[in-house]
């Protein structure tokens, strides 16, 4: 069909629903697949591929994250004022598989490895072509993400409303099955080994099959192309919106004197020079928006989802028995409730609320959702009080914690001025960090002669005294102060046998020192512990979180390491992971009342010509809302992480009860039957009307040289 054509041509059916929808919710579904897919092993592959730091890949990453929420803006002033929707999402598909593939090929390490050592001679290449990639990405997943929801509902007939709202459950749910789907697939890929000269982490694949996905989605939705109904643009809609606006404000300010009667609504004062119709789908469209100002509060929570509640899950239990879950991994639970929250609260509870005969409008869904979302923060502060009575006592910025380990031959008798004393068996530490208000501190041993000895603290730090095997080679080494990363373990020796130790994965320790920590992951873990040609096993079960500091006797080789004692420097993480799902099934209960309801709402309250606009306006709530998590982050945290959570509980509370007050005075509507109605009021046919729209427009400019603005008196 024509895209010039304006009217809607009837579509074939199947079960009542246009089978032209069939196409678009499968390209959603590889497109989300893609998108998820490609998100989930990102951060690795800056932090292990390009070998940025955590800051750097963390920064980058949310970059990407919020400019993807920021291009739905382009990408429907394309749609609804240049190339229609269809074609939009063609070209911008387009730009984002040529974005997929160059990002999977920036990941292959064999194109510049010319040393063949496994590592990119030319990082600038990578990194020039990893950027080039998100940029192609996020302009593509961005650009097109207004249009297809809003394309989908042009799909549908007047007569099927019903069908409508169900096509934004499904298509709700695709997103979620794809997203679910790929976030654990391309974390799997990526752990395979693949290479041509060497064999390294499989990033290619990883990012290949995301990139393989987006094309199937282009392919998909081409194939859907002659079952589509297709609205085409009406000319620049959004800089007729503009200056349409842009004249309401002048012309409202050039009649301020009192003496000229009040206007029903501000841009009515366009009236003198704009059509009816554009002024009434402007109004439509201006109501909506101002709606939307509370919003983003609701993805400021939601979007802590992958970070605050992922870093409370690093300080919790993820042994469920059966399987082991990582912290990362929860995040999964959000689509998997999805998945099954939608069909309940489509088919169940909304009917049956409707049976009781409550009004539950969409608008008070919305609210509804957003006390969810309150509810789901409450929970997690309540979990994370749970937590804090397990963590250790961390320092304040101003005090220092000590711990000491002897690894001496003999109880010793320590003294740590002014008073402070403890007795440490040989190969034994003290039971927990001391905490001390200054740094400077003397440290005597109860040895003959007694040895004395000095030493500064770090300042908010904790540090570990080893006395070796020669006390007076007393010295300090720095602790983790903060529970390892993702879950894992930290771990260290001390080597008390009397030459060089090779242990496995760590560099050779000499007689007396202390390893650096290293993390390992949860589960039982083995360690060789070499020198010349004797050697023997350690084994040694972790759970989560934990830290270690293992002492290795100058006995180690004759008991075949059984002498190898243990120092928990941090105990492994109690809480389990359990306790986060009612959260999560909080948020989620609160996400499908709030998003499934505005991704509707958001359709059906936008004038036909600017269905991708008010899309767009919607998804930049979203963007909204990461910027103020950003902020948020960089201002710093309350000292309690549970008080954090329970501002922003109180703080989406509060901005529910701002937005059930605007929803109060909101008066649903009809564009269609607005627009209609405006066009019978001018005694126009639809298509003349439409015609005289882009005319006025056209002639907008020669009118405004020629005879000025008509400044008429009302
Ligand atoms: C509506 C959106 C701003 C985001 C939407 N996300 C979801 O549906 C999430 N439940 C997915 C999950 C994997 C984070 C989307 O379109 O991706």
């Amino acid at each position: 069909m024509d895209e010039t054509t304006k009217k809607k041509k009837k579509t074939a059916e199947c079960c009542g629903y246009p089978i032209s929808i069939f196409f678009i919710v499968v390209n959603e579904f590889c497109e989300r697949f893609s998108y998820y897919g490609m998100r989930a092993v990102l951060v690795l592959y800056f932090r292990y591929f390009l070998l940025w730091d955590d800051d750097l890949a963390t920064s980058i990453y949310h970059a990407f994250v919020a400019l993807c929420y920021l291009t739905p803006i382009l990408g429907a002033i394309i749609a609804d004022s240049w190339l229609g929707k269809f074609k939009t999402i063609i070209y911008l598909s387009i730009v984002y598989a040529i974005g997929q593939v160059t990002m999977a090929i920036s990941t292959i390490h064999d194109i510049t490895d010319a040393n063949r050592d496994g590592t990119p001679d030319n990082f600038t290449f990578h990194i020039a072509l990893s950027m080039l990639g998100l940029i192609l990405i996020a302009l593509g997943t961005g650009g097109i993400k207004p249009c297809v929801a809003a394309f989908g509902g042009d799909q549908f007939q007047e007569h099927q409303s019903r069908q409508l709202n169900t096509f934004f459950s499904v298509f709700y749910l695709c997103i979620n099955a794809g997203s679910l789907l790929s976030t654990l697939i391309t974390p799997v890929l990526r752990a395979q080994e693949c290479g041509i000269h060497t064999q390294q982490q499989c990033y290619p694949l990883a990012f290949g099959v995301p990139a393989v996905l987006m094309v199937i989605s282009l392919v998909v939705f081409i194939a859907g192309s002659g079952m589509y109904v297709k609205t085409d643009p009406e000319g620049n809609i959004m800089w007729s919106v503009c200056k349409c606006i842009g004249f309401a404000i002048k012309n409202r300010f050039r009649h301020r004197s009192s003496s000229y009667p009040k206007r029903e609504h501000w841009m009515d004062w366009a009236n003198e020079k704009y059509d009816k119709l554009l002024i009434a789908q402007i109004k439509m469209v201006l109501k909506v928006l101002f709606l939307y100002i509370p919003l983003p509060m609701f993805w400021t929570l939601f979007d802590q989802k992958g970070s605050r509640w992922t870093l409370q899950a690093t300080t919790m239990s993820g042994d469920f028995g059966a399987f082991i879950l990582q912290p990362d991994q929860m995040q999964t639970v959000n689509p998997i409730l999805i998945l099954t929250l939608v069909p309940i609260m489509d088919r169940l509870i909304f009917p049956l609320i409707q049976k009781c005969g409550l009004n539950f409008s969409p608008l008070k869904r919305m609210t509804v959702g957003m006390l969810f979302a309150a509810m789901a923060f409450v929970s997690a502060a309540l979990v994370q009080i749970e937590i804090d009575k397990t963590l250790p006592n961390f320092p304040s910025s101003s005090e220092s914690q000590l711990k000491v380990v002897n690894t001496y031959s003999t109880t010793l008798n320590v003294t740590i001025s002014p008073n402070e004393h403890l007795l440490i068996e040989s190969f034994g530490s003290s039971a927990d960090y001391v905490t001390f208000d200054h740094q400077d501190i003397t440290v005597s041993l109860n040895t003959n002669p007694v040895i004395t000895k000095a030493f500064s603290l770090i300042k908010g730090g904790r540090q570990t005294l080893i006395i070796p095997s020669d006390p007076t080679v007393m010295y300090l080494k720095e602790d983790v102060k903060s529970k390892p990363r993702e879950g894992k373990n930290a771990i260290r020796f001390v080597n008390g046998y009397t030459a060089d130790l090779n242990i496995t994965n760590l560099d050779s320790i000499e007689p007396s020192a202390t390893t650096n920590y290293t993390l390992v992951n949860q589960g039982k873990r083995d360690f060789v512990l070499r020198h010349g040609e004797q050697w023997c096993e350690f084994s040694r079960k972790f759970g989560f979180g934990a830290s270690y500091t293992f002492l290795i006797p100058s006995t180690v080789f004759s008991d075949d390491c059984e002498s190898i004692t243990e120092v928990e420097d941090m105990k492994p993480n109690s809480v389990h992971m359990a306790l986060q799902i009612p959260q999560y099934f909080l948020i989620t209960t609160g996400e499908v009342m709030f998003s499934v309801t505005g991704l509707q709402f958001s359709y059906s309250q936008a004038p036909k010509n600017m269905k991708s606009v008010l899309q767009a306006g919607w998804l930049c709530t979203n963007a909204v809302g990461n910027i103020i998590v950003l902020i948020v982050a960089e201002l710093g945290k309350l000292p309690k992480q549970w008080a954090e959570y329970l501002l922003f509980a109180s703080l989406l509370v509060a901005v529910s009860i701002i937005f059930s007050i605007m929803a109060y005075f909101y008066t649903y509507i009809d564009p269609a039957e607005i627009e209609a109605q405006v066009r019978k009021e001018q005694g126009l046919e639809p298509e003349e009307m439409e015609k005289e729209t882009i005319e006025m427009e056209e002639k907008d400019e020669d009118q405004k040289n020629e005879q000025g603005v008509k400044q008429t008196k009302i």
